[in-house]
């Protein structure tokens, strides 16, 4: 992928000063502006090519609209549900996290707070503070011998896992994609929630919040649960429905709850927050000197990484890019995005596609199938090179629109792209290669060029039929129009008629000139 270019960032948040650092050192220019209004951050955003945020920058649709030069949006940390990534995309702009850096942290939490509510300690306390020494109102359990149901197996529901463990307690757990072979590799047992609420002491959360994972644990699920169950949620507001844990913490069959994050942060309700039973810190699981400085460092060298075409690390919305930042892989998304244009321009039917197909061929492309058709849809959106659609809005761009997009790999002795699109029942093909380093279009609706073409600068396409008259006439029309003819490629003739390609100075002012000696003609920059 050709280097995204980044010049500016805004970051809007407390980030560890290391981001900054490394970004200057980089010659990217940083500004940071915290605790902007909305309305201050979608007026100051349009200045930034880059935008740093952690949890608190509501990264709304508007703010994204705002933003008309923005590339990147960088995620110090792993949530990214205060982004709106969808209407990112849609613009072509990248979102990216650093979702390791604050593992460690926010399962330390979780474990302090595990243990906090087994003794009372934050409540102990403020009680010494008050002057008191109550030594009976807080008599805890140990936590050894008690089961731990974990929601959540991936990155820290495993850390908690482990650390727990050496405590003595029994670790279950729950995972839709985590395999149970794996868990159980880390001591955690899997099974179904069903079977799982019904043997907790302890029960903690670690998703993602989404439809699946929003009201996880509800008054059904704490009906299931023994009387007392506690609870932890250290990963995101509202995967305990805020509502029925106030209930059950009333009734006594939730024993405590332990919670970092809330629906509403900060929460205006402080039912949850003021309950005995409840624990709570504003949002800490990340905040530690360790964890900040990991994604503050993290996020810098991706964004860096990105700018400069090394690498595309840690992006939530474009992984298939992932590959295109390979060496040679830039001539691919020159070859697909040319030969997108190519086709389109030699589409005798100006209506729009309806269907889209792409074809990698050879081993060496496997990986590039994702890529090379995003590449070709940019070309068969865009008019210009570099105006209109890029590689990460591309295919969301072509659903909106009505038109399917298939890929398709095969394993061939030569490396080579298919394009085929469909408009009105017919379809039109054009085949593609890189060669010596330059994208070359070697067949287009089925005439195969004797030379390659190379897919560079302006190209004149014509068919016509096949006369030794025909190169002379149009070199004539091209001399009128003075414009210089620099590369002459034919294809071999099907039926008596063949496709034509002239690379030429410049763009004929009136392509109607050659009417009367062509078939078809088309011209294009690529
Ligand atoms: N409090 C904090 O400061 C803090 C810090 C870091 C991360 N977090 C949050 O913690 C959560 C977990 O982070 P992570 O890095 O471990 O993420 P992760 O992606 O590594 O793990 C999440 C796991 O949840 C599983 N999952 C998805 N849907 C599920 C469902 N319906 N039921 C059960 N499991 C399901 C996934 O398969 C995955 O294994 C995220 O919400 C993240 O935003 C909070
Ligand atoms: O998802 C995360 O990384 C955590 O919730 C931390 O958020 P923060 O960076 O705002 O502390």
């Amino acid at each position: 992928m050709a280097p995204v270019s980044v010049k500016r960032v805004l970051i809007s948040e407390s980030v560890d000063p290391c981001c900054k650092t490394i970004l200057l050192e980089n010659g990217i220019e940083v500004t940071e502006k915290q605790q902007m209004t909305k309305e201050e951050l979608i007026a100051e955003i349009q200045n930034y090519d880059g935008l740093v945020v952690r949890s608190a920058t509501k990264v709304t649709a508007d703010v994204v609209n705002a933003g008309s030069n923005l590339r990147i949006i960088g995620r110090a940390g792993t949530g990214v549900d205060n982004v709106d990534v969808d209407a990112a995309t849609k613009r072509g702009i990248i979102v990216m996290n650093t979702p390791s850096g604050n593992t460690i942290s926010a399962a330390e939490l979780t474990c302090a707070l595990l243990m906090s509510l087994s003794r009372h300690i934050p409540q102990a306390v403020m009680s010494m503070k008050d002057g008191k020494w109550d030594r009976k109102k807080f008599m805890g359990a140990e936590l050894y011998g008690k089961v731990l149901g974990i929601v959540g197996l991936g990155r820290i529901g495993k850390e908690v896992a482990t650390r727990m463990q050496s405590f003595g307690m029994k670790t279950i757990g729950y995972d839709p994609i985590t395999p149970s072979e794996v868990s159980a590799g880390w001591g955690v047992e899997q099974m179904s929630l069903e079977e799982l609420w019904p043997q907790c002491d302890y029960i903690t959360v670690h998703t993602p919040l989404m439809p699946a994972t929003t009201g996880l644990l509800n008054d059904a699920s704490f009906a299931k649960c023994k009387k007392g169950v506690k609870v932890v949620n250290c990963a995101r507001g509202g995967i305990i429905d805020e509502a029925a844990l106030l209930r059950a913490l009333e009734s006594g069959q939730c024993g405590g709850a332990g919670l970092d994050v809330f629906v509403e942060e900060p929460p205006k309700d402080r039912a949850l927050v003021n309950h005995p039973n409840v624990i709570s810190c504003p949002h800490l699981g990340a905040s530690t000197k360790e964890a900040q400085a990991r994604c503050g460092k993290e996020i810098a060298l991706q964004i860096v990484d990105m700018a400069t075409g090394k690498a595309l690390v840690g992006a939530v919305n474009a992984q298939v890019l992932a590959s295109s930042f390979s060496p040679d892989s830039h001539q691919w998304i020159l070859l697909g995005e040319s030969m997108g244009r190519v086709l389109k321009a030699c589409t005798a039917s100006k209506e729009p596609f309806s269907q889209v197909h792409v074809t990698s061929l050879g081993e060496s492309l496997k990986k590039s199938t994702g890529f090379l058709s995003s590449a070709a849809v940019v070309g068969l959106l865009t008019e210009v090179p570099q105006k209109g659609p890029n590689l990460v809005n591309a295919l969301p761009l072509a659903a909106e629109t009505g038109i399917t997009v298939q890929t398709e790999h095969k394993g061939n002795e030569c490396e080579a792209c298919v394009l085929e699109v469909s408009v009105n029942g017919s379809s039109y093909k054009a085949v593609g290669s890189v060669q010596a380093g330059l994208p070359v279009l070697l067949e287009l609706n089925g005439s195969v060029f004797r030379q390659p073409v190379p897919l560079t600068g302006h190209l004149l396409f014509f068919k016509a039929a096949n006369s030794t008259e025909l190169l002379l006439s149009v070199t004539r029309v091209l001399a009128d129009a003075g414009v210089e003819l620099q590369s002459f490629s034919a294809s071999t003739a099907g039926g008596g008629e063949q496709w034509c390609c002239m690379g030429i100075s410049s763009l004929l002012g009136d392509i109607g000139a050659l009417k009367p000696l062509v078939k078809e003609a088309a011209q294009l920059t690529v």
